[in-house]
């Protein structure tokens, strides 16, 4: 027996699986045997007792959950800090648990209400004492591994927890000694497993895999060299047995009906004590405060989704909601993040929902100049597509050039700083450039339940369309281009060779001519396939008329090439004859501009596609400033880029065969932005058809 180890259990005579607080409990509802839990309890109490003193604390009726000692509070040296549970029903453990520490002289600590933590079953020790891995996800909050850092005086790391099976740190992180770590890495976030990977050497980490996990392996009991556990399958016994370990195994199914096993079961009373430790803790919080319709545009929900989702926790400091049904709401919500990374990337999801500092906490954004041109400081604030500003000199300046993926540059002028999103590779010496995440908001519309409703009925909401709804979208594109032309404004037509070759060229060539098309863009193909149609009755050497493919076709596209690369371009090609209708013909004789951007797949390729990726980047830039409407037709790689380059308030309607390519560009959590799966030669006729009635109807109206 070892002297100075000493374990508190508690002997399961209230013991029952009475109720559901974990996955391990469904559907074991009173399902376990009193009989084999008591003689299973007494086997592990008999063997911790051969090796270290056992200390029992007197089990109470009607909480049948306190068997699991491990969960009564987190102890080291004379400090114990008492568990506050998560769920109500294993919360009236707690006087007992802090009567018995009290009693033995212990300091005890106390979490603040509503603040859960459980205990050594969700914060183990490093068996050298060097620092406590502290779980959170699940059964206990951030927020409460700070208090744990001061109380302790410890370093503390924190660890998410992923899967609801392992909802506890200790039913899948089991540190042993010598430096060794038994652990189920599939349980933790990657973040987690990063800083796992970073303190344990990669000779003392015994990943194991999800079948022993699920016997709760690592839910052991280390004293010295000697590990206990449930059934362990035999491979897993060697690797742990190898690193010089004797492994004891010992039934425990009738706890694992409630979620539990031999480790939760035990409260290490003594745990070992260094003395030069201090405090730390990476656990990062701030306040956001956010506006507008919260509850009933679902902004709050989603803000506080996207905390937990990546690796946050938050507390709504308060929240104040609009009583009338224009009034918006108001709340201001404390976000924690495990480490400054993580609540970066976590404070820029919320800064796009329209999230800002409170006035309290409100300062200027972060800069760090270029030093290199073409190249950021390494933690340059991303752009987004929602129009942005930025804090300089305690004022609001609005970014120009709003964009995606890009850094916000500031200068300094005679009228003042200017604030820019610039592509990395444009970023000059001299500029200084946002970094971090303060100082920085987005301006969201805060639209009316009207606005909305109706927004999202005519537009669906960024949602995917089926093919029952198709005409309604099509009835509804069709309405806004034709507010957009009557109104001078601006539609630029993203459009691969697939609109050819279903037979939709001569629906886009009407659309140009009738002046619904201010600019296109495109890459090679669209253009050869266009003309060799026009010029050859083909597309990719099929008859468009009689769907067949043409002998020898497969040469057109290739002489259309060389037939225009010998005439310059297709301006010039037009102008010779060679192309009398189409896509091509109605930009070049409608002065509709147009920029093909060059790609790998290129035959030829045609004189006018732009072969310098960089410049053909600015032409699209160029040609899609000031656009109303973005319509994107069958080319992921355009769209895409298209969809790069373009900011919050346009609106974008993608059209594309295939499911994943319209979420991908639809799903910009702007309300703007609707895709459509369907053929896109159907599309446009349908679309063309519409547009032909509602002109009609027009003239009608108007003679009337
Ligand atoms: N001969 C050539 O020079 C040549 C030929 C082909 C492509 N290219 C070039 O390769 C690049 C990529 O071409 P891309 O944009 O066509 O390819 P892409 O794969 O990026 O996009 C094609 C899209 O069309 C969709 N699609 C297929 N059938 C459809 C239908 N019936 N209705 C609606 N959508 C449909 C697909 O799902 C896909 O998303 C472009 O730059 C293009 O110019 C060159
Ligand atoms: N440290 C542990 N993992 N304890 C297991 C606790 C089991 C208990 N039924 C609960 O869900 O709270």
């Amino acid at each position: 027996m070892t002297d100075s180890i000493r374990f508190l259990m508690c002997a399961p005579d209230h013991y029952d699986v009475d109720y559901v607080i974990n996955p391990w409990m469904e559907g074991n509802v009173h399902k376990s045997s009193r009989d084999r839990a008591v003689e299973q309890w007494e086997k592990l109490y008999h063997v911790l007792k051969e090796n270290a003193i056992v200390d029992l604390v007197p089990p109470q009726k009607g909480w049948p959950d306190m068997v699991f000692t491990a969960n009564a509070g987190l102890l080291l040296g004379n400090t114990f800090v008492l568990s506050r549970f998560y769920h109500k029903e294993r919360q009236g453990e707690e006087p007992y648990f802090k009567e018995w520490f009290e009693d033995k002289g212990f300091t005890v600590h106390e979490l603040p209400k509503d603040l859960p933590f459980e205990g050594a079953g969700d914060a183990l020790l490093d068996r050298e004492g060097r620092w406590l891995w502290a779980g959170y996800g699940f059964r206990s909050e951030l927020d409460s591994h700070p208090l744990l850092a001061n109380w302790l005086n410890i370093e503390v790391l924190s660890l998410r927890l992923v899967d609801e099976r392992f909802y506890h740190l200790d039913t899948c992180f089991c540190p042993l000694s010598g430096g060794y770590l038994l652990y189920y890495p599939a349980a933790f976030d990657s973040y987690s497993n990063r800083l796992i990977e970073m303190r344990v050497a990669p000779e003392k980490r015994i990943a194991i895999e999800e079948a022993d996990a699920a016997n709760f392996a690592c839910n052991a009991v280390n004293i010295n060299n000697i590990v206990v556990m449930n059934k362990v399958s035999d491979s897993l016994k060697t690797r742990i047995t190898n690193a010089g370990f004797k492994v004891i195994e010992t039934p425990m199914s009738e706890f694992l009906k409630a979620g539990g096993a031999c480790k939760c079961l035990t409260l290490r009373v003594i745990e070992p004590v260094q003395e030069d430790r201090s405090a730390n803790v990476m656990v990062e919080s701030r306040a956001i405060r956010m506006e507008g319709h919260l509850l009933d545009a679902g902004l709050i929900s989603r803000a506080l989704d996207l905390i937990v989702e990546n690796g946050g926790s938050f507390q709504v400091l308060n929240f104040s909601l609009g009583e009338q049904r224009q009034s918006t709401s108001t709340a201001e919500v404390k976000v924690s993040a495990p480490s400054h990374d993580v609540m970066e990337d976590i404070i820029a999801l919320l800064i796009d929902l329209g999230a800002v500092s409170p006035p309290q906490e409100l300062c200027d954004a972060i800069l760090e100049p270029v030093v290199q041109d073409g190249v950021g400081p390494d933690d340059f604030y991303v752009s987004t597509i929602y129009p942005t500003e930025v804090r300089v000199n305690n004022q609001w300046v609005k970014a120009q050039n709003q964009r995606m993926d890009g850094a916000v540059a500031i200068t300094e002028t005679a009228e003042g700083p200017v604030a820019t999103c610039k592509l990395l590779r444009d970023l000059k010496v001299g500029e200084k450039v946002v970094v971090d995440v303060v100082g920085i908001r987005t301006i969201r519309k805060t639209e009316s339940r009207e606005q909305r409703n109706s927004q999202e009925f005519s537009f669906m909401s960024g949602s995917v369309s089926s093919e029952r709804r198709v005409e309604l979208v099509v009835e509804q594109v069709a309405w806004e281009l034709r507010q957009i032309r009557d109104r001078g404004g601006k539609v630029v037509v993203t459009a691969g060779p697939v609109v050819i070759h279903t037979g939709g060229g001569e629906h886009l060539a009407h659309l140009i001519r009738e002046g619904y098309v201010q600019a296109l863009l495109g890459g090679n193909a669209i253009a050869v396939h266009d003309m060799e149609q026009s010029n050859m009755g083909t597309s990719l050497g099929v008859d468009m008329k009689r769907g067949i493919a043409v002998r020898g076709g497969h040469r057109h596209h290739l002489k259309i090439i060389n037939t225009v690369r010998r005439y310059g371009s297709i301006a010039k090609a037009v102008e010779a004859g060679l192309v009398t209708n189409g896509v091509m013909y109605e930009c070049v004789k409608n002065n509709i501009p147009f920029s093909l951007a060059g790609s790998i797949r290129d035959d030829g390729p045609l004189p006018d596609t732009q072969m310098d990726l960089v410049k053909a980047q600015e032409e699209y830039t160029e040609l899609l400033r000031g656009a109303d409407m973005v319509l994107m037709l069958s080319s992921m790689l355009h769209s895409i880029g298209v969809g790069n380059m373009t900011p919050a308030g346009v609106k974008m309607v993608c059209v594309d065969i295939n499911p994943a390519v319209v979420t991908k560009l639809s799903d910009r959590g702007s309300i703007e932005s609707t895709g459509v799966v369907t053929d896109v030669g159907l599309f446009l006729s349908l679309l063309v058809n519409q547009l032909d009635k509602l002109t009609s109807r027009h003239h009608v109206t108007q003679s009337v």
